[in-house]
C-alpha cells in the first residue's frame, strides 16, 4: 500500500510543554490506523496538527508525496481529511439532514434571494446512510432525539459525506453502551471497505486489534513504536504505551 499522508518530524510545544517531540507518522491508502497512547502522549495534538486545527512548531507534512501545508481547518477538507472530534459538533435542535450538510447547504437564488434545497438535502442526506449501511428512521429526525451511537454515526456520515480520503476519529465508541460500540466498529470497517484511510483514536486495545491495520503508539511526545496488528499483540502494545518497551530509538 502507498503513503497517503506522511509526517516528518512534526514538533508541537504549548509553552513548556513538548507535546510533540518529533513525530514521524504514515498514513497508507485504505488503512485503519491507530493512534493509540496514554493521557497526554499527544494524540489530540498531533490529529488537531493533520486537521488544520493548529500549526505546528516544526517538521512537514506530505500528501500522497507533495509536501502540504495545512495552516487551517479548510486546508485539511481541500485535501480530503475530515475529522470527528469526541464533541462531535453537533446541532442538537437541527434535523439530521440539517447536520450532514450544515455550513455546505445546497442553495438556490430567486430574484438573487437564497433558499435552501431542502428536497435535495434530504435525499442525498438518505443515500449517504442508506451507503453507510446507518438505520434511522427519517432525515427529519432532531439530532437531540437520538442516541448517543446514532450520534456518533451521523458525526462520522457528516465527515464521509465530504471526505474524498481520509476520516479521523478521536475515540469514537468512549461513550457508548456496547451494542452501539459495535455498530461504530461496523462503520470503521465499511469505511477501509469503500476506500477510506481512517486514523482512529481509542483506549479500547480490543477494539483496536479488531478494527485497525497498524498501530502508531505514542508515549509523552515521542514515537513508542509503530506495529502492524498481524504482527504484534495486545501485551507488546500495553508494554510499549507505559514506557515498558520502545520500538523506535
Ligand atoms: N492547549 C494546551 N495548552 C497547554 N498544554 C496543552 C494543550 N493541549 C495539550 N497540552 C499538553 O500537551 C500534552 C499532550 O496532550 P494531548 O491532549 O495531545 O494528549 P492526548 O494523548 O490526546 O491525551 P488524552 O488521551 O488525555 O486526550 C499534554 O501534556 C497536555 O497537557
Amino acid at each position: 500500500m502507498s503513503n497517503l499522508l506522511e509526517l516528518q518530524g512534526v514538533t508541537k510545544n504549548y509553552g513548556a510543554v513538548r507535546a510533540l517531540k518529533g513525530i514521524d507518522l504514515t498514513l497508507r491508502a485504505g488503512e485503519v490506523l491507530a493512534l493509540i497512547g496514554d493521557n497526554g502522549a499527544g494524540k489530540s495534538t498531533l490529529i488537531k496538527v493533520i486537521s488544520g486545527a493548529i500549526v505546528p512548531d516544526g517538521g512537514r507534512m506530505l500528501f500522497e508525496g507533495r509536501e502540504v501545508h495545512v495552516r487551517r481547518p479548510e486546508d485539511a477538507r481541500a485535501l480530503g481529511i475530515e475529522t470527528v472530534y469526541q464533541d462531535l459538533a453537533l446541532f442538537d435542535n437541527s434535523d439530521i439532514a440539517e447536520n450532514l450538510f450544515a455550513g455546505r447547504e445546497p442553495v438556490r437564488h430567486i430574484l438573487g434571494v437564497p433558499f435552501l434545497r431542502r428536497a435535495e438535502m434530504h435525499a442525498e442526506s438518505a443515500r449517504i446512510l442508506s451507503t453507510l449501511k446507518i438505520h434511522i428512521r427519517s432525515t427529519k429526525a432532531l439530532v437531540k432525539e437520538l442516541s448517543g451511537g446514532q450520534r456518533q454515526t451521523v458525526a462520522i456520515g457528516r465527515a464521509v459525506a465530504f471526505s474524498q480520503r481520509i476520516v479521523i476519529l478521536d475515540e469514537p465508541t468512549a461513550a457508548l453502551g456496547v451494542p452501539e460500540q459495535e455498530k461504530v466498529l461496523e462503520l470503521v470497517q465499511q469505511l477501509r471497505g469503500g476506500g477510506y484511510s481512517v486514523v482512529l483514536i481509542s483506549h479500547n486495545l480490543e477494539h483496536i486489534f479488531r478494527v485497525s491495520d497498524r498501530m502508531h503508539v505514542l508515549r509523552q511526545g515521542e514515537t513508542a513504536g509503530v506495529l502492524s496488528r498481524s504482527a504484534t499483540t495486545p501485551e507488546e502494545v500495553v508494554q510499549l504505551i507505559t514506557g515498558a518497551k520502545r520500538l523506535v530509538h
